[in-house]
């Protein structure tokens, strides 16, 4: 197989110019974003943050190839991106997205068998590498009712990761996880990414989740769904909850989401 040139890592992976979104529906038409633009660097966890309506979930799939722009243009290392293709996995957040009948094993090698992504040869040294990152080696030959929620996320983020793509779309993997499986998931994706350095585009509706797993949030207010800011997170993680940069971040995001004045927030919060 052909190696891909390298990359100049001054361009952007993914970028957004000017995205407009719309949806045609038989009583109308639904603009789900307007003029969105945003860069992603390789090694970037962008996140888009944003309430319900702000187009989010539309912009990732704009990105994965499933919803072309009316406006604007969204490119992958500097080429329009015209339909789906193995260089953009995608993970979302419910629970059935594995296939049923393939067992774990299977379901990481499908995408690299179908696609021809690496060579055959590579193939199940690939799989065992990316089932053991993630914890799930022992449960190779299981089939996915036998898992919990917490681990198909695991088994749908191995086998996306293992396809090595230029740019892993996460629309918001951990939503339906309780609170406990879903930071543990959180730590688990934030030590897969000091492994890898993969360059990540996660969509969430928590500021919290924002601010643990990004690098860089681009704010979003919906309706439709327009830019409100690019914030710098990087250097946050678990471990800063609580730190004054993190409350200012916070509180500065939700400010700009609900139009509220800091001191009314506070008075919320006490
Ligand atoms: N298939 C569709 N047909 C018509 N309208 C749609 C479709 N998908 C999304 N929309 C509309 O586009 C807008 C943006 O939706 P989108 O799902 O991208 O937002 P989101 O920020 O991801 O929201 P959520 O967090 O609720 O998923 C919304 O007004 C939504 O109703």
């Amino acid at each position: 197989m052909a190696t891909a040139p390298p990359r100049d890592p001054a361009l952007p992976v993914l970028s957004a110019e000017d995205v407009s979104l719309q949806y045609k529906t038989r009583e109308r038409l639904v603009t789900a974003t307007w003029r969105v633009s945003f860069k992603v660097y390789s090694g970037d966890r962008f996140v888009l943050l944003g309430p319900s309506g702000c187009g989010k979930s539309s912009l990732l799939k704009s990105a994965a190839g499933f919803l072309e722009p009316v406006e604007g243009r969204i490119r992958l290392n500097g080429r329009d991106i015209k339909r789906p293709g193995p260089d953009r996995m995608m993970v979302f957040q419910e629970f059935d997205q594995l296939l049923p009948w393939k067992s774990v094993y299977e379901n990481v090698a499908y995408p690299m068998r179908v696609t021809g992504r690496f060579p055959r040869s590579e193939i199940d040294g690939r799989v065992r590498a990316y089932l053991d990152k993630i914890g799930l080696s022992r449960f190779a030959d299981v089939h996915p009712h036998m898992l919990s929620g917490g681990m198909k996320q695991r088994v749908a983020i191995a086998r996306a990761m293992a396809m090595e793509p230029d740019v892993l779309l996460m629309d918001e993997p951990f939503a339906a996880l309780d609170a406990l499986t879903r930071r543990t998931m959180q730590a688990e994706l934030l030590r897969l990414w000091e492994d890898t350095r993969f360059t990540v585009l996660f969509v969430t509706h928590s500021i919290e989740e924002a601010l643990i797993i990004g690098t860089r949030i681009l704010v979003l207010s919906p309706h439709p769904g327009q830019v409100r800011a690019e914030l710098d997170a990087s250097g946050l993680g678990f471990d800063s909850a609580g730190t004054p940069r993190f409350a200012e971040l916070q509180s500065r995001i939700e400010t700009m989401l609900f139009n509220r004045s800091p001191t009314s927030l506070a008075e919320a919060h006490a």
